[in-house]
């Protein structure tokens, strides 16, 4: 069973440092179900079009950030083959001359929104990244005063940090490849925090005490996930769940899910914080920067533009 965090209420330090290390917990989503509905109608859209169309919003340069993927693009670094899905990613844009855009622009891409295809979407999408960005400050608030830091320890990384919205169609198993293809094969995602909230079927699963435990946020809920940038922080204490996503046994339908990671600013060195009362132990991570861990992260899944040079088919 997940721990649930009600942020107007949101249980002592114990509750919610059990909750980090169990790195997937539920917490009650302060963003409209009518915008979710919204944003999930207009994506059901998006991904209908016919495979040019869709091609045509791919975004170059973006390492995937913005735009659209197609399938069998993405591969965690544990998968053999890449995962059955299809993807599309938005954020908001940091003006022109911000340092952190002339520093790092690969992970500032203008956003993309196919309007001329899907009319409406980027109003729908736009609203939906303020107010999930808003939950999630409001999340990584109450993590802090669990941790013995500051209130605004983790907002002030996250400002101008980029966050990536991303949606996912996973296309019905029926229509796989191969039989070794999954939907999302195992990983930890490499962000601060994740949200997820309700998809539109079943099929996320979390790895807990080496059993995979299914996951589906009920309505009024997201499912919040540890990533390895707070992993690294609390020198393990918060845990980067590894978690997938799979078919059920007869699951025929396809599935649409939205998640919202949210990324220190790049330029934000990743030091261990001291936390009150956490056993000694031993230090387990090298200090880098934000923007280090995801280069190195990208490269290891091989989701770097310049290792797509040349691929054909991608
Ligand atoms: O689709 C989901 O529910 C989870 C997706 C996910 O884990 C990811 O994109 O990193
Ligand atoms: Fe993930």
């Amino acid at each position: 069973m997940l721990k649930e965090i009600d942020l107007r209420r949101p249980g002592g330090r114990e509750h919610l440092r059990g909750a980090l290390r169990d790195g997937f917990f539920l917490v009650r989503n302060t963003v409209p179900e009518t915008l979710l509905d919204e944003a999930y109608a207009f994506l059901h859209a998006f991904f209908a079009l016919r495979p040019e169309e869709k091609k045509a919003c791919h975004v170059p340069g973006s390492n995937g950030q913005a735009g659209y993927t197609p399938p069998l693009i993405e591969h965690a670094e544990k998968g053999t083959v890449p995962d059955w899905k299809e993807l599309f990613h938005w954020g908001a844009p940091l003006p022109a001359h911000h340092p952190l855009r002339v520093r790092f622009p690969a992970r500032y891409p203008d956003p993309y929104f196919p309007d001329h295809l899907v009319p409406g979407i980027g109003s729908a999408l736009r609203e939906l990244h303020t107010r999930m960005l808003h939950f999630q400050h409001d999340v990584v608030r109450t993590l802090a005063d669990a941790l013995g830091a500051h209130p605004d320890y983790f907002t002030d990384m996250l400002e101008d940090g980029p966050v990536v919205n991303r949606a996912t169609w996973y296309p019905p198993m029926a229509q796989a490849p191969s039989d070794r293809h999954i939907w999302a094969v195992e990983h930890q995602d490499f962000d601060l925090i994740t949200a997820l909230p309700r998809a539109t079927a079943a099929g996320l699963e979390v790895l807990v005490d080496g059993e995979w435990l299914a996951v589906d946020a009920p309505p009024g809920h997201a499912v919040v996930n540890v990533g390895m940038v707070l992993d690294r922080l609390t020198n393990g204490l918060a845990r980067a769940a590894v978690h997938r996503v799979v078919a059920r046994p007869g699951q025929s339908e396809g599935r649409l899910s939205i998640v919202q990671f949210c990324h220190p600013a790049p330029w934000t060195t990743l030091t261990p914080l001291r936390v009150p009362g956490a056993q000694d132990s031993p230090q387990r991570f090298a200090t880098l920067t934000a923007d280090e861990l995801f280069q190195r992260t990208m490269y290891r899944i091989r989701r770097l533009d310049a290792q797509r040079v040349g691929t054909s088919g991608r």
